[in-house]
């Protein structure tokens, strides 16, 4: 696949850039094994002060105490609901087992490559995620193929774009970003993500990932199964052909 014109690219992290079992299979349940545990640590402190009082927000509970904290986030990430203050916990909590070593992000191997050579080609390289952008940023810092951190611009997450499915969470994105919509591809494995990023006038590139149970195309968008099939050029056709 060649693309002309792109002045950014916008990924997605599970079934995208990383592997989805190993956020379902390995990160969550390091996160739900560790909620309460999380909670008698940190007692006090001020992110649980800021969680708890989000929390209580979220659950339209202004008495939720530490008890009926834990059983509301267990419950959200037993269903994958996509709560800011679940990826805020989440997030915390993998912070510290990344600082352990006992955490690794799974990155697929053609993503550093893809990453470096948009890099030389002058386009921006941001990432999407309904973990929080703290979660994600160590997601690529800790890496399998090590620190990848320098090779992208910037994190959106719930809190800082919106929903996923929301068409305006891209717009939002275009204006943080300074870039217009149609010099923007976004990355994804989910067909409401693509369809909310081309109703915002971005270009939607789906991504499935061999053996995705799932299947290899998404209706209605151009699927590719990697990253490193995938040119992106700043200029247009004419202009790269004439370059000398
Ligand atoms: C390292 S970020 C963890 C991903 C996550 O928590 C999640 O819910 C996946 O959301 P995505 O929007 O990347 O599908
Ligand atoms: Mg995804």
């Amino acid at each position: 696949m060649i693309l002309s014109t792109v002045r950014a690219v916008v990924l997605d992290i599970e079934g995208t850039t990383g592997s989805a079992s190993h956020v379902h299979d390995v990160l969550f349940p390091y996160a739900r094994e560790r909620f309460a545990d999380w909670f008698a640590a940190h007692r006090g402190e001020p992110p649980w002060t800021e969680l708890m009082e989000e929390l209580r927000t979220h659950t339209g509970d202004p008495r939720l105490d530490e008890e009926g904290a834990v059983a509301a986030l267990t419950s959200w990430s037993d269903q994958d609901v996509k709560a800011p203050p679940l990826k805020r916990i989440q997030g915390l909590i993998w912070a510290e087992g990344y600082a352990r070593s006992t955490l690794t992000g799974h990155v697929y191997d053609d993503v550093p490559g893809a990453l470096a050579r948009w890099r030389r080609s002058g386009i921006d390289r941001y990432i999407y995620s309904s973990g929080s952008a703290a979660a994600q940023r160590d997601w690529f810092v800790h890496s399998n193929h090590g620190d990848l951190s320098p090779l992208l611009n910037g994190y959106f997450d719930l809190s800082s774009a919106g929903g996923k499915r929301e068409p305006e969470s891209y717009r939002a994105i275009s204006r943080a970003i300074g870039v217009p919509a149609h010099g923007t591809v976004f990355f994804s494995d989910v067909g409401e993500e693509l369809d909310a990023a081309a109703t915002a006038g971005w270009r939607a590139v789906a991504v499935r990932r061999p053996g995705d149970p799932r299947g290899p195309e998404v209706a209605g968008h151009p699927t590719v199964p990697a990253l490193d099939g995938v040119r992106l050029h700043r200029r247009t056709r004419r202009e790269e052909e004439t370059r000398t």
